[in-house]
């Protein structure tokens, strides 16, 4: 669960600085399509007006030939050869009032035509002539008086200079009053924007007319996705060599002594509760303090894991600490709930018995519990030898007198002898769960368990015998005069917090009952 929880931890702050990162790119894309698209436009209504002013020449020049009498025959042929002349232009038409007279394909010729429709008098689009019904064109008007000159540029033009720059990606569009000329040379009266992005449009100071420009696709993430592959593949790829990166530094294994000290300034180290019983009422007589791990990614991690580490580095010391001030702390909640007087074994190792640290930590604890018939017991491991030193005798006596008990834990399997055991002054024997899981099995572990309890009897010691699982195991135990029984058989161990609650519950049930 925890493994998951990182793994959730390294994806999102890897992913996360991707995502932002892309966001920007993506924002700057969307601003500089902006930017490209007006630039665009204003460049394409710079053409469009140098074509237009071609119209607006053959204009001016047709006019010039208009004689009094608005004959067509006198200057028909002239106008042909203006038209000939001046690219772009396809025909140019003279007008008097709102009547053409005169044309340059056909010369004379009366047409009505409709000057309300020329946008600021200037300029029309057309669905197609005469001549190309299909072809849209732009018509310029020019008026001097009442002589009008009409010149028609060919829509097809403006569609080449659209599609001129191909590789621009850009969809170029022209509006003159309410019709439109689009990118493929159609007439029309919708706005062909709406599916385009970044829209931008620039109006000729000239001529009545807006240039549209816009950027052909459905979504600016498409498109970004399509402009900027290779960029975003980049970052994608750094990306994931970064959170490739992260996972190896969270996961590289970090050598066990710099994580234990990690753990102690984080007080990672917490309490769980086992309970003693009395063998033969079954009763909880009190608890030993079992040291777990709290680890923020692999969960709670056994002593068997680290304590025989912690111990060579006397790291088991400031952990042990701890451990002695989380456990006073939360007795001291339900100091009034507990049996008297109750039973607090804490594991103590051998390098902890070499400084007077021991004895503080001690007189710490009992303050703390402020409860006299809270009574430490000291349960000495057997891993590591004790040496018994003139410090050390005095070290127990002091404890003594401080009102610990001296346990010998895991008896049988280590390094006491039995000379220390008269030297400590001690009060209990721990007799490991190996002896205890062979009774029934074999006669060697039952002979030790006999063994133990007469050298018991004889220093006058109590007996706790670890490990029971079994009712068969409790029962032998107690047929052989020993006191105390722990083990699965009576319950595991559990947070002590959770402990304390359920014994708290449990007595105010007896209680009300
Ligand atoms: N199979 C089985 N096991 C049972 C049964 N009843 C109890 N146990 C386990 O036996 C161990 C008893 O503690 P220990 O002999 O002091 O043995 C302890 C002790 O030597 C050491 N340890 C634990 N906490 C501390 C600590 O705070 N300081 C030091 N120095 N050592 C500690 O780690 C050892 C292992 O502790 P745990 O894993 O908690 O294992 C505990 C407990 O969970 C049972 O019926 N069946």
């Amino acid at each position: 669960m925890k493994g998951k929880i990182k793994n959730i931890l390294i994806i999102f702050l890897t992913f996360l600085p991707c995502v932002v990162i892309l966001e920007l790119f993506h924002t700057g894309f969307v601003f500089s399509l902006d930017r490209q698209a007006k630039h665009h436009a204003i460049e394409v209504v710079k053409e469009i007006d140098s074509i237009l002013d071609y119209g607006e020449e053959s204009n001016k020049q047709a006019l010039n030939l208009i004689s009094n009498d608005h004959s067509c025959s006198k200057v028909y042929a002239e106008i042909r050869t203006i038209v000939a002349r001046i690219p772009y232009v396809r025909t140019t038409n003279l007008a008097h009032d709102d009547k053409v007279y005169c044309t340059s394909l056909w010369g004379p010729r009366e047409l009505h035509y409709d000057s309300m429709k020329y946008i600021s008098g200037k300029l029309r689009l057309m669905p197609g002539s005469e001549v190309e019904v299909k072809y849209p064109l732009i018509v310029v008007r020019t008026k001097i008086g009442k002589n009008v000159a009409l010149s028609g540029i060919d829509g097809r033009y403006i569609k080449q200079l659209f599609s001129k720059q191909k590789s621009n990606p850009f969809v170029i569009s022209l509006a003159i009053g309410d019709a439109w000329l689009t990118d493929n040379n159609k007439f029309t009266y919708n706005n062909p924007n709406k599916l385009f992005l970044a829209v931008q449009r620039a109006k000729s100071k000239t001529y009545p007319f807006t240039v549209y420009s816009g950027f052909n696709s459905s979504s600016s993430w498409l498109a970004f996705w399509q402009g900027e592959l290779f960029y975003i593949l980049v970052i994608l790829l750094a990306q994931i060599l970064f959170s490739i990166f992260c996972w190896w530094q969270l996961n590289r294994p970090r050598p066990l002594y710099l994580e234990l000290e990690r753990a102690i300034r984080k007080k990672e180290f917490v309490p769980y509760a086992q309970p003693i019983v009395d063998a033969i009422t079954k009763e909880t007589i009190g608890i030993e303090i079992l040291m777990r791990w709290k680890h923020p990614f692999q969960g709670i991690v056994r002593p068997d894991l680290f304590i025989p580490q912690a111990e060579d580095s006397g790291l088991i010391i400031p952990m042990t600490d701890l451990l002695l001030k989380e456990t006073a702390k939360q007795l001291r909640e339900y100091k009034h709930d507990l049996p008297t007087p109750f039973h607090v074994g804490v594991n103590i190792s051998p390098q902890h018995c070499k400084s007077s640290i021991l004895l503080d930590e001690c007189k710490v604890f009992i303050d703390e519990v402020s409860n006299h018939n809270v009574i430490l017991v000291l349960e000495l491991t057997e891993r590591g030898a004790l040496e018994v030193s003139e410090f050390t005798r005095g070290l127990f006596y002091d404890l003594k007198m401080l009102g610990c008990k001296i346990a010998i834990d895991d008896f049988g399997t280590g390094h006491s002898s039995l000379v220390n055991l008269q030297e400590i002054n001690l009060d209990y024997l721990k007799i490991d769960r190996v002896f205890v899981k062979n009774i029934g099995v074999d006669c060697t572990s039952e002979h030790l368990i006999e063994s133990t309890v007469e050298l018991a009897k004889r220093l006058s010691l109590r007996i706790i015998a670890e490990g029971v699982e079994t009712e068969a195991q409790a029962e032998y135990l107690k047929k052989q005069g020993i006191e105390n029984l722990q083990g699965f058989l009576f319950a595991k161990p559990i947070p002590l917090g959770e402990f304390l609650q359920n014994y708290n519950q449990n007595i105010s049930v007896i209680d009300s009952d």
